[in-house]
């Protein structure tokens, strides 16, 4: 069971709660199945070329599938969460139901809910993504620190506590989030982001701390430029852009190079328009782990 109280950075909280960390959770799933999370992300469109409504019974039936072809593939899944919000409570329900199927499947849960706060406010949202018992609990969520990394504090501990994970954006696959990550040069706003991090994990043995950072794979020469060493921060690198955005496996290669055996590869679009059958999806989600494998 956690333990409950304050934490700080330095603590082995992971340890010391006597529960595996994410970090070391994530670490086993790449280990065993390889480095591929597959993104649920029911756009409209895509519910639309399944034959479903863009309703929360489409949203359902689309979610479960999706699970049902990659959950025992997989590392990870990260269900989009705007797209479940769309639909209000009801697609809030659903997407309790696809964390708790993910859970019950045995595939490690991202929430990509992207959440960044003053800290008394990302104390409730670390509340609602990270704590036991919560509806909405996940293995890990994506959070946004462009209110300071410090802010996200609340989250950081919670997850350390409570076995679960958090990935900090630091350099997004959209062409715009450079007018704010880049800035600073040598000394970037993502640097800041990188090292922090790296600091953060500091709390955790083993290869792999649980914090870890998205840099999309379409980020291109960005970490040279930047001269950010990804590797030093000893956390899991959630990487997305792969097909529908542009990039490719082999970009990903290029792009992460020594820091690669830490990169945990997302595709959501590219492997979801091959439904609504199971056994497409799963062919397509083997083909883009098949990549991501090759040397
Ligand atoms: O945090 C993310 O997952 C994320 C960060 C980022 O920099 N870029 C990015 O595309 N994402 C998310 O990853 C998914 C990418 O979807 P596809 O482009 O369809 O593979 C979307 O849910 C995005 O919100």
């Amino acid at each position: 069971m956690p333990e409950s109280g304050n934490t700080s950075a330095g603590e082995n909280i992971a340890a010391g709660a006597g529960r595996e960390s994410f970090g070391s959770r994530l670490g086993r799933a790449m280990a065993d199945r390889g480095p591929l999370c597959v993104g649920i992300d029911p756009h409209p469109a895509l519910l639309k070329s399944w034959g479903l409504d863009d309703d929360p019974a489409g949203l359902r039936r689309f979610s479960l599938t999706a699970l049902e072809a990659v959950a025992s593939l997989a590392a990870a899944v990260k269900p989009q969460v705007a797209l479940y919000e769309r639909h209000g409570s009801a697609g809030m329900a659903v997407l309790e139901e696809v964390l708790a199927v993910a859970r019950d499947e045995g595939v490690l849960t991202i929430a990509d809910a992207k959440r960044g706060d003053i800290g008394s406010t990302m104390a409730a949202y670390a509340d609602a993504w990270l704590r036991d018992g919560s509806a909405l609990a996940a293995d890990s969520v994506t959070l946004s620190p462009y209110l300071g990394f410090e802010s996200l504090r609340p989250a950081l501990d919670l997850a350390a506590e409570h076995g679960r994970g958090v990935f900090v954006l630091a350099l997004t696959s959209n062409p715009e989030g450079a007018s704010v990550q880049h800035v600073g040069g040598s000394d970037s706003v993502a640097r800041r982001i990188v090292e922090a991090a790296a600091a953060e994990n500091e709390r955790y043995s083993g290869p792999l701390g649980s914090v870890g950072l998205v840099v999309g794979a379409t980020v291109g020469t960005a970490l040279a430029d930047l001269q950010l060493d990804l590797g030093a921060v000893r956390g899991p690198i959630l990487a997305p852009g792969l097909g529908a955005q542009g990039a490719t496996p082999a970009d990903l290669r290029r792009t992460f190079g020594a820091a690669y055996p830490q990169v945990l590869g997302t595709s959501s679009r590219d492997i979801l328009k091959a439904g609504p059958g199971v056994p497409e999806l799963t062919e397509a989600a083997q083909r883009t782990l098949a990549g991501l494998r090759s040397e």
